[in-house]
């Protein structure tokens, strides 16, 4: 068993995407970079970890450790054809990742006992929350997507057509339901996340299922039919009844919870006076608008981590990994450089 410290995942190359491509099309190419691939584990959707200082490793398996764990626990290798294909390094290694612990009614085969799985590998299946905090920006990527294709998988197991049993291709990037043909493949859902100014202030919110203290930009999921600049005017009239001004997109995430999310970060602005926050309380528990030293104070105080939170530490911004936190970055940095400027 491998450990890595997070240097795997970064901008794939060329050669990557085309790799991956032909393992995506191609059952008998997946098959076969299997024998040369690595594992990455999970037990009910949460990823095999191992505790290392303050943080987490990832470690990961061959395909002969993967055969004789699953030997070791009465399964055969045929088990392994669950497993996803989730990306590869510039030298051709393919990464899978195979869920140990889902119950799904078609599955042939039987979850394995968590604690003695755990016991043999030396480490721990940690939830995605929890290791969310002490992730690097790599490791999370690839286990974001691991455990999205995982989750989707194990939710489309029927065709909603016929309801008879789907059936995966061996990279994992579609299912096909054998009566009628018709072909499955992993979604996401897209969700606007917005920092709203008035200039000098920001616009941050909680709901009541935040952790204490904690405030982020406005999220909300894009309705059927809607465009992106729908989606931010609608969800900030909804959430706090104010006008969106000016739209200016700044990045995309990947986000794992509740399933699988497509974040999509703008900046916006309102009208200059019309600032008055009507909270809508089945939203939200509170929003306010934050002036820029309230917001760089809070900002030092964010690690990767919320473990600093306590009494002392009224006001919270969202992890380092999350695209909230870098859209309130660059909003810091934006008004530094316009109030030197
Ligand atoms: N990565 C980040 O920085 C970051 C920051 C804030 C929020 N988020 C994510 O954004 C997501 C959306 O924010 P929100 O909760 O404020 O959304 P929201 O304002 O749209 O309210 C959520 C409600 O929308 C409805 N809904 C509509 N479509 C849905 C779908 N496809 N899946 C689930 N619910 C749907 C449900 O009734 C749900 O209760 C959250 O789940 C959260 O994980 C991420
Ligand atoms: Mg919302």
């Amino acid at each position: 068993m491998s450990l890595y410290f997070g240097t795997i995942f970064r901008r794939k190359s060329f050669w990557c995407y085309r790799y991956l491509f032909e393992l995506r099309e191609d059952n008998d190419a997946c098959k076969k970079a299997q024998q040369t691939g690595a594992f990455y584990l999970f037990h009910d959707l949460a990823p095999l970890l191992q505790a290392s200082g303050r943080g987490y490793l990832v470690p990961r398996l061959s395909l002969s450790e993967l055969e004789g764990l699953l030997g070791k626990f009465g399964q055969g290798a045929q088990r392994i054809e669950e497993s996803v294909l989730i990306g590869c390094s510039d030298q051709h290694e393919a990464w899978f990742a195979l869920d140990l612990g889902l119950n799904s009614s078609s599955s042939k085969h039987a979850s394995l006992p968590k604690s003695e799985l755990e016991a043999e590998l030396k480490a721990s299946f940690i939830t995605m929350r929890k290791a969310l905090l002490q992730l690097n920006s790599m490791d999370s990527s690839l286990l974001f997507t691991a455990q999205a294709l995982l989750r989707w998988h194990d939710s489309h197991q029927f065709c909603s057509k016929s309801g008879q049993p789907t059936i995966k291709n061996m990279a994992g990037s579609k299912r096909v339901c054998p009566s009628n043909k018709i072909i499955y493949y992993p979604q996401m859902a897209p969700v606007v996340i917005t920092l709203l100014s008035d200039g000098a202030r920001c616009l941050l919110a909680r709901q009541s299922s935040f952790p204490k203290g904690l405030y982020s930009a406005l999220a909300g999921f894009c309705d059927i039919g809607e465009n992106v600049e729908e989606a931010v005017r609608r969800e900030v009239a909804e959430e706090v009844g104010l006008d969106v001004e000016r739209l200016q997109y700044s990045a995309s995430q990947h986000w794992p919870f509740p399933n699988s999310s497509l974040m999509i970060a703008c900046h916006a602005t309102v009208k200059p006076g019309q600032t008055e926050i009507q909270v809508n309380l089945r939203e939200l528990e509170a929003a306010a608008w934050f002036s820029r030293d309230e917001v760089v104070t809070a900002l030092r105080r964010t690690g990767s981590t919320l473990q600093q939170q306590n009494e002392a530490f009224p006001f919270l911004l969202p992890p380092k990994l999350a695209i909230a936190h870098q859209l309130i970055k660059e909003w810091v940095e934006q008004t530094c450089s316009s109030l030197t400027a």
